[in-house]
């Protein structure tokens, strides 16, 4: 039997009242694509840093090559061949992409030495960079894909992926997993984490199932059912989503006529004559790789970002292009944006603190008791897994993050949701309920923006469609008018012809 390049044995890790990791294994061959499969909260960022000597276990052994090993920290890890790309970025933003790659790299690899081969890396895995832009101008995606890089010039023996994809259009997934696949033939190990079961069966040698810090199977994923995966990591089966009845669309409930705003703080693109309206009773999707106008777009619809005039934007026939976000939140629009940490949340402050965040209280007073409360009914109806209500927002797992902020937003019973990746980063279960809230949002009367790049969920909750490229938006068709090849070319901003 080939000896394993990475063997995790008995690894154990608790925080204050959550048992992380209980005893759990994980045993990767070399040339091996290995996904690591569970719901929000099973352990597997968890058991993860672990592997990454990011975070001592409590118990437990690390073996590579065969041999146990002690990692005080990644740059232990990084010297034995493992890199890792986390599901939060940790990049530089004053510096170039090429600034940040080198900075990746061990202190033995000459960094000046990187760039003349930077380019051609970006070109052989396709990641459409530009290694002298600043990281701070780059969009989501983009940042994605520089972590991405700092990770494969290292030319690790062993690449871990925290959710690689789920910023990333199908061609650079399939990019992704080609550039995956010939790291496998080469004989280097890749860790795989999602929670789409579908990529893992298309992508994944071998599967570890983690459930409550457990590791409960290690099984083909492609000779087993996506039911049965997604049943095995959750203990239980997944409801299907209910698109519910035909919408009735009603009256106009949010539009922009004509806008065109410069791209603003970390963004390459703004919003080029966009013309859009989301009416009551309807979930309109935004379809398109990130990075095309997107982040503009929930910025000056949320009020992050104010117009030049009062009705570049309107909430119900009324003016609102200059209104802040709290005055928009008065008159009924909610808006979910895709960074959980940061923008959406306080990271150092209790759940029930960040209610308070999007939900002042009235008259001024401060009912601690009542915030709490409120909490803990978004954590029950939501099934977010924390410690307490009171629990810091960052010691949630990043699913359970996303869930309780969709629960909060929602539970404002908005009468305008404007909402970017709900369902990045959360096990399918949860994708599950958040798509079920969205349609019973809807069937409320309330009108749904969604903003996304995953096309599975965008066909499944939407009723109508349009696609942002280079700023621009295309004509919106209904779903049941819907091509994926027009929607292909569309998202390359040739809907001229489509069109004509
Ligand atoms: N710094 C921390 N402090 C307290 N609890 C934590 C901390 N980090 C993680 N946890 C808890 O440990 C458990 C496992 O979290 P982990 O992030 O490993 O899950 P995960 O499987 O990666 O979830 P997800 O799919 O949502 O990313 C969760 O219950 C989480 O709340």
């Amino acid at each position: 039997m080939t000896v394993p390049r990475l063997e995790l044995r008995g690894i154990t890790k608790r925080y204050p009242g959550v048992l992380a990791n209980d005893e759990a294994s994980l045993c990767v061959a070399p040339g091996e694509i290995h996904a690591v499969l569970g719901e929000n909260g099973a352990g597997k960022s968890t058991l993860m840093k672990i592997a990454y000597g990011a975070l001592a276990p409590d118990a437990g052994e690390v073996r590579w090559d065969g041999r146990p090993v002690r990692l005080a920290s990644p740059d232990d890890a990084r010297a034995l061949g493992m890199g890792m790309v986390f599901q939060h970025f940790a990049l530089f933003e004053t510096l170039t992409v090429a600034q940040n790659v080198a900075l990746g790299l061990p202190a033995a690899m000459a960094r000046e030495a990187a760039r003349p081969w930077l380019a051609p890396l970006i070109e052989r895995y396709r990641l459409d960079l530009d290694p002298d832009a600043y990281v701070g101008d780059l969009s989501v995606g983009e940042r994605q894909r520089v972590e991405l890089l700092r990770a494969l010039a290292a030319r690790p023996r062993l690449l871990i992926l925290d959710e690689p994809t789920s910023v990333l259009s199908s061609a650079a997934r399939q990019a992704l997993f080609r550039t995956l696949r010939q790291l496998a033939q080469e004989g280097r190990s890749v860790v795989y984490i999602s929670h789409k079961l579908a990529e893992i069966r298309e992508l994944c040698d071998r599967c570890t199932v983690l459930r409550a810090g457990r590791t409960v199977a290690v099984l083909d994923p492609r000779a087993t059912g996506q039911d049965e995966l997604a049943a095995l990591m959750l203990g239980e089966a997944v409801d299907r989503v209910a698109p519910g009845g035909a919408a009735s669309a009603g009256e106009i409930a949010l539009s922009v006529e004509a806008l065109s705003v410069p791209a603003g703080e970390g963004e390459r693109i703004g919003l080029r004559e966009v013309s859009l309206a989301l009416r009551a009773g309807e979930i309109l999707g935004v379809a398109g790789v990130s990075g095309n106008g997107q982040s503009a777009l929930f910025a000056v619809l949320s009020g992050e970002r104010t117009a030049a005039l009062d009705d570049a934007v309107r909430l119900h026939g009324r003016p609102i292009g200059r209104l802040g976000p709290a005055a928009r939140r008065e008159l009924g629009l909610r808006a979910i944006p895709e960074e959980r940490l940061g923008r959406g949340c306080v990271p150092d402050m209790g759940l029930d603190e960040n209610v308070l965040l999007t939900a002042p209280p009235s008259g001024g007073w401060l009912h601690r008791r009542r915030l709490t409360a409120a909490a803990a009914g978004i954590v029950s109806r939501y099934g977010v897994r924390a410690a307490s209500p009171r629990a810091p927002a960052r010691s949630l797992s990043g699913g359970n993050l996303q869930r309780f902020m969709v629960g909060r937003e929602l539970e404002g019973a908005p009468t305008v949701l404007v909402v970017a990746q709900p369902t990045w980063g959360v096990d399918v279960g949860a994708a599950a309920r958040i798509h079920q809230a969205l349609i019973d949002l809807r069937d409320t009367g309330a009108a749904v923006l969604l903003i996304s790049e995953d096309m599975d969920e965008l066909l499944a909750v939407c009723d109508r469609l349009a696609v942002m490229a280079a700023g621009r938006i295309s004509p919106v068709v209904t779903r049941a008018e819907v091509s994926a090849e027009a929607l292909g070319r569309w998202m390359e901003g040739g809907w001229g012809h489509a069109a004509a």
